[in-house]
């Protein structure tokens, strides 16, 4: 009897479970095809979207989608319905160069978002903050810092500081192979290189990835104190597992999360806060250091204390919204330190990898851009780079540049509508997210001369001449505010790299092996031979 009732009772709920899910499938295809406003795009499937069938190659998915929908179609990444756009005009209006925050209709980056609201990203910091009035005095003290010559002028330092123990931990390598080249797996080190730099740039504190990295890798250990390395390893790590989890928080349903996924989700949402921690630590830790400072003398200008020091008594050049000057709080600088972090290694790893891998296939280009260094600095392992000196690396900044192009980190990136807005002859209400397709927009004739060969002499034009249809860092008031960092980050390890060495890859015709994750399209594998330069 009791198996009876057992077996009943499992049949119901097996029943029930069934009667749900038919419901919810139905319900969310009577959504779909009563949709308003519906354009072409594939069907999608409930909870993933079209994800299975587009995959997450962003190249590929942005080639299908323009070649099988054209300029304006529409997706769902999960259950979100996006519009995909791949037209000059289109991108040209939702990277709006107006700098009237009132007039400019894609002024947020995603819609409401649960996932986001609950982490607290959706009411602070740059990148997810929904409030535009706090939106806009974040992003102007942000961009006021990041782009400072005073701040990158100490940066340069910094750079080549970490360039000079990268390097250091390289020719150990070498040494220990008693060789005269060695085999650099490209995107691991340079993403602990990165790391350190954005670290260092944002929290003013030493950071050992690199050193931890090499303790792992090499028979030879460094001695540097183990929680050192410890530590700066940890960050990494819970750092890139906070940004896979918060992906997994901000793309799947709250009901799911808070169900089904409910320890997952618990596990994601501490990641995030570990490492919120760890930098609320050191802000806390720096104010003491600042308030420790005499009054009278000047502050240094890194990243950090001009964040804590922004509109406050200890500031020269206050920033005025409306009619006040508010200093950011702790919450808020938190926020905008996980940020940067974020945006500021994978994308960072990503383009200085694929332009590696463009130097290697092209040894014309490489020679070229040998010979600029050069001229600038003379022939010296060591060259003093200056914010002056790197403005004159013309050819350089075209190599990146052309690399952005054809092998862009961001292949694809979002804004949303703040206000109904016209798009290609259709009108779409606020809150609309729109993915834009620059990959595709690199690679169209109609702006470009054999858009698949790479020619970093097509950014050599004077200005009115240069090529209009090329979005590196977006455009418009919420253009990347890391663009000026980033630049001279990768012009100075290019200098401090081709003075002192020369690099091969171990496979010839290196493929270009990408991986999407949180945006950014990033290198999975490229090993290189790194040998002493011959002078
Ligand atoms: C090569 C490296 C990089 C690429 C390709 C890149 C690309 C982009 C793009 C396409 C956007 C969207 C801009 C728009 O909507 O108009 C963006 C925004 C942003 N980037 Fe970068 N970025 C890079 C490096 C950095 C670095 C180093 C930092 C930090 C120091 C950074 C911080 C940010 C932030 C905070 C935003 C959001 C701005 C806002 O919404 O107002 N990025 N980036």
């Amino acid at each position: 009897m009791a198996l009876i009732y057992e077996t009943m009772t499992k049949i119901n709920w097996i029943t029930v479970a069934w009667i749900i899910l038919g419901a919810y499938i139905f319900r969310y295809y009577y959504n779909y095809f009563t949709r308003t406003n519906p354009l072409p795009g594939p069907i999608p499937f409930p909870i993933v979207g079209n994800l299975l069938q587009l995959g997450l190659d962003a190249s590929k998915v942005a080639k299908y989608l323009d070649s099988k929908y054209g300029i304006i179609c529409e997706v769902y990444f999960g259950s979100q319905r996006s519009i995909f756009v791949s037209g000059l005009e289109s991108m040209e209006k939702i990277y709006s160069t107006s700098t009237s925050v009132k007039n400019n209709g894609f002024m947020y980056r995603i819609p409401p978002n649960e996932g986001i609201s609950e982490l607290g990203f959706d009411r602070n910091g740059v990148m997810f903050n929904r409030n535009l009035k706090d939106w806009n005095i974040n992003r102007r003290i942000l961009s006021q810092t990041l782009m400072s010559p005073r701040f990158l002028k100490n940066i340069i330092k910094l750079i080549e500081r970490n360039c000079d123990e990268l390097f250091q931990y390289w020719d150990l390598f070498r040494v220990a192979a008693h060789d005269n080249r060695t085999v650099i797996e490209i995107p691991k080190w340079l993403t602990v290189f990165t790391n350190d730099m954005i670290i260092e740039t944002t929290m003013s504190k030493k950071s050992y990835a690199k050193a931890s990295y090499f303790n792992s890798v090499s028979d030879k250990k460094l001695d540097i104190p183990q929680h050192l390395l410890k530590k700066s390893g940890d960050f990494l790590k819970n750092h890139q597992d906070s940004l896979k989890g918060g992906m997994f928080i901000m793309n799947m349903p709250g009901y799911l999360r808070r169900s089904i996924f409910k320890y997952f989700n618990k596990f994601c949402v501490d990641l995030v806060y570990w490492v919120e921690n760890e930098i609320d630590i050191r802000v806390k830790e720096r104010r003491q250091e600042i308030e420790a400072m005499p009054v009278e003398k000047e502050l240094p200008s890194d990243l950090l204390t001009l964040l804590i020091t922004t509109n406050t008594s200890r500031d020269q050049n206050k920033i005025r919204l409306g009619d006040s000057y508010e200093p950011l709080t702790d919450i808020s600088i938190r926020k905008i330190i996980l940020e940067l972090i974020f945006g500021g290694t994978d994308s960072s790893t990503a383009s200085l990898s694929f332009i590696l891998i463009y130097l290697c296939k092209h040894p014309k280009v490489k020679d070229r851009l040998i010979k600029e260094i050069e001229q600038v600095y003379g022939v010296t392992s060591t060259p003093t780079i200056t914010l002056e000196s790197l403005d004159k690396l013309r050819y350089c900044e075209a190599v990146i540049q052309e690399t952005a192009r054809i092998c862009p980190a961001g292949e694809i990136f979002f804004r949303t509508s703040s206000d109904k807005v016209d798009l290609c002859g259709y009108t779409f209400e606020p809150e609309t997210i729109f993915w834009t397709n620059f990959y595709s927009l690199h690679h169209n004739e109609n702006y470009w001369v054999e858009p698949e060969i790479f020619k970093p002499e097509r950014f050599l034009d004077n200005e009115s001449k240069r090529p209009k249809a090329f979005f590196q860092f977006g455009g418009g008031v919420r253009h990347c505010p890391g663009r000026f960092l980033v630049m001279a980050q990768l012009r100075t390890f290019l200098v401090r790299f081709f003075s002192r060495y020369d690099i091969e890859s171990t496979v010839p015709n290196q493929p270009i092996i990408k991986y999407f994750a949180a945006g950014i399209t990033c290198c999975k594998k490229f090993d290189a031979y790194i040998r002493p330069k011959k002078n």
